[in-house]
């Protein structure tokens, strides 16, 4: 029935404020309004319509996402949207797109890495979209090892230029987003090389296509690098490959704030580390956890909603049947992803806040932070994308058969999301990276170095390795010094017999390749920690409106407990607890899910995801699955006619065989 709201029940049921709750969720009474204002703007505008996508071709979703591009960027200008408000509109669109990499890497990195005259020169005209511009890093052979590029960029002392030059296959650059049908310029990383010495990777801002008619410039191969995973998902963006054929750039196009060339051809390293030239990634990391929280709520959203108006067994004397929410398995699948994508949210509000932070300190050229910043925003990405990404297929299996129709939006969601657990790093490698930055602290402790930020912890080794938990009843696991005392030891221990089991080797390189699978259970452990003690640390502030911060609370310890139960094994094995201890948890956590039950909705709505944003007809605000589904069915193009093309040609053959068979 339309205008019907079929989880009204629900939402009755629910002991929490829900407009407050929004308000946590977004960040602010500003974020929320801005939010809440952006996304309607997209849902009602007919060129942002996306049910359409997942039945168009290659060619026709390309066109359909420059079009939509277009239009973003005319509504921007026409309304005067500050650079939060277009980001929005960005997220809202929820289609990828060439401008994601020109604002989110081209830019960032000439503002990183570019020296003052340099973001002179070409940010007014990227900033006005009259250059376009990618961010052209990974190539076919080699990705993570950035070390390994191949491309390479020779000085050439005579005309003040640098010769870019693919000289292998392997060289090719390969992925890049925008650039293989759009992009006019990249920065591009490639080996830099004055008189046959090597001095490893820099940045590069190179033209690759004329701004009169859009061909490539001479001694440029370019193109597409071809379908990806699913139907529409990520096919909408133009991952390209790249080759130069001796390229010349003048030499100005270095990007020279952490190191130059002169004139001369002397190679000049300022007192910036050279690790700023990944501080694009880094940037770009900080952002990817915040998606991961906005990714999960959505697939979370939609089971979460569809699971109480779907209903299976359970009739008795003609009642209704069970709501599939009330099985507690169900229960225990799906609200410990509600939990994550809470924890997440606060994660990563705490990340935006180190990298703000951490980029104030470089400007004053104090750059003792930018480690810590390295390993947090590499640690939380991977985990918070490993999680996202195994949460939304979770979420396609919590809706049955249905989850799998691309009505119910979990498929596109899924397509669409998965490879953020191999951009911006492999989510293993970067796993790895705070493997290394642990046993660098760790090693550093005798030298009297005390730990600081978020490995302090490791600074009280004796006093964690002495821990044993004192729980005594299921109760006790609520407070919160319990849970993160309990998590730091595992955390340490974990970390500490890494450290231990490498002194045996002598070459650590080798220790570190054959403890990898140890060290990165250990660096789990550690980047757990963080997100438990940052959703800890947020219920610590004034959370106003009624019920809201104990619903918060509710959801802290599932996510903690969720998690002490998953990994028992890490817990019992380190001595941090006992088998009963871990048993209590366990009860405590299903007393927990129960609390959650009858808010479960609410806290759904509290993320204020439009039905347009959802994309799901399971995910539906009103709850009216049923007859939307069936008729959406029939919008299908395949039921645009009652016999399908085809039929004649292929299928009424052998059907008029058989009659034929029979007639003899
Ligand atoms: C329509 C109009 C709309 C308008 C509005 C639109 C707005 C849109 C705006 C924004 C949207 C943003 C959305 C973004 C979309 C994202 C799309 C994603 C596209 C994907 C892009 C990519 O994938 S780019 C390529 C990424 N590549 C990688 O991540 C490679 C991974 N590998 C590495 O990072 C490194 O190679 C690795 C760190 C693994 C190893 O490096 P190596 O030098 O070999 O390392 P090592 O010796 O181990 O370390 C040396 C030393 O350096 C330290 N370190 C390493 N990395 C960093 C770092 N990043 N920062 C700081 N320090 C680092 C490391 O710890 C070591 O330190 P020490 O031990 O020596 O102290
Ligand atoms: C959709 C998408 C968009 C992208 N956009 C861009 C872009 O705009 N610009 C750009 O430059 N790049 C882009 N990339 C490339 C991306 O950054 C790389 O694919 C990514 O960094 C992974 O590197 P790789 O492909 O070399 O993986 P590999 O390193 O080859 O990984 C293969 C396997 O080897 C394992 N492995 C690798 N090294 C180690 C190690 N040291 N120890 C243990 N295991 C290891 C990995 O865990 C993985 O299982 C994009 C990729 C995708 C999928």
């Amino acid at each position: 029935m339309e205008g019907v709201d079929h989880l009204a029940d629900e939402r009755n049921k629910a002991q929490f404020d829900v407009s407050d709750m929004k308000i946590v969720w977004a960040g602010s009474r500003h974020a929320y309004e801005l939010s809440d204002r952006i996304s309607r703007l997209v849902a009602s505008d007919p060129v942002f319509k996306k049910d359409n996508v997942s039945t168009l071709g290659r060619k026709e979703l390309f066109k359909n996402t420059l079009k939509k591009a277009a239009h973003a960027w005319k509504r921007i200008n026409e309304l005067g949207l500050n650079e939060e408000e277009a980001l929005k509109l960005r997220t809202f669109m929820d289609q990828p797109s060439f401008t994601d990499l020109h604002w989110g890497m081209f830019v960032p990195a000439i503002k990183g890495q570019g020296t003052d005259e340099q973001q002179q020169q070409w940010l007014p005209l990227a900033n006005k979209m009259q250059i376009i511009g990618c961010y052209a890093q990974t190539e076919l052979g080699h990705g993570s090892n950035v070390q390994g590029l191949e491309t390479t960029a020779t000085f050439d002392h005579k005309t003040d230029e640098f010769v870019l030059n693919s000289p292998t296959l392997t060289s090719s650059k390969w992925w890049p987003g925008g650039l293989g049908k759009i992009s006019t310029h990249a920065v591009v990383y490639a080996r830099l090389i004055i008189d046959d010495k090597d001095y490893g990777v820099h940045g590069f801002i190179a033209q690759l296509r004329s701004l009169n008619d859009h061909l490539p410039l001479p001694g440029i191969t370019i193109g597409d690098i071809g379908m990806k995973f699913g139907s529409a998902a990520y096919n909408s963006m133009d991952n390209g490959v790249l080759r130069f054929d001796h390229v010349r750039i003048p030499r100005n196009q270095m990007l020279m704030r952490v190191s130059q060339v002169t004139r001369e051809g002397k190679y000049v390293h300022s007192s910036v580390p050279r690790q700023l030239v990944y501080g694009t990634m880094v940037y770009v990391r900080q952002i990817i956890v915040f998606d991961a929280s906005v990714a999960l709520s959505r697939a979370v959203c939609i089971a979460t909603r569809y699971s109480a108006v779907r209903r299976q067994f359970g009739s008795q004397n003609g009642s209704h049947e069970t709501q599939v929410i009330d099985y507690k398995t169900q229960q225990a699948r799906l609200f410990p992803l509600l939990a994550s994508a809470y924890a997440f949210r606060f994660a990563g509000e705490w990340l935006k806040w180190l990298y703000t932070d951490v980029t104030e300190r470089l400007q004053a050229k104090d750059f003792s932070t930018l480690p810590e910043a390295h390993a947090c925003t590499a640690g939380l990405k991977s985990l918070t994308t490993s999680v996202a990404a195994d949460g939304i297929e979770e979420c396609r299996k919590l809706c049955g058969g249905h989850g799998y129709l691309s009505s119910s939006g979990l498929p596109e969601l899924f397509a669409v999301y998965i490879p953020a657990c191999t951009y911006e790093g492999d989510n293993v490698v970067l796993l790895l990276q705070v493997a290394r930055y642990l046993m660098k602290a760790i090693s550093q402790l005798n030298s009297g170095n005390k730990p600081v930020g978020t490995t302090a912890y490791l600074g009280r080794k004796e006093q964690l390795m002495q821990y044993r938990s004192d729980v005594v009843r299921a109760e006790d696991w609520l407070k919160p010094s319990v849970v993160v005392e309990a998590f730091e030891a595992r955390a340490a221990r974990m970390s500490l017999a890494c450290a231990q089991n490498l002194s045996k080797f002598s070459n650590p390189e080798d220790g570190f390749q054959e403890l990898a699978a140890d060290l990165i259970e250990a660096a789990t452990a550690h980047c757990q920690l963080i997100v438990v003690s940052k959703f800890i640390e947020k219920l610590q502030q004034d959370i106003p409106g009624n019920g809201v911060k104990q619903q918060l609370q509710v959801l802290c310890s599932i996510y903690a407990l969720f998690l002490l139960h998953k990994h028992i094994g890490d817990f019992l094995t380190t001595g941090c607890i006992t088998p009963k201890q871990g048993s209590l948890a366990n009860e405590q956590l299903r007393s927990l899910y129960s609390q959650v039950r009858p808010n479960a909705i609410a806290l759904v709505d509290a993320f204020n995801h439009t039905d347009h944003y959802l994309g799901s007809i399971l995910g539906r605000y009103d709850g009216n699955v049923y007859p939307k589904l069936y008729e959406e069915a029939w919008k299908d193009p395949l039921n645009d006619t009652v016999i399908p093309d085809g039929f004649h040609e292929y299928v009424e053959p052998l059907l008029k065989q058989q009659l034929r068979n029979a007639r003899l």
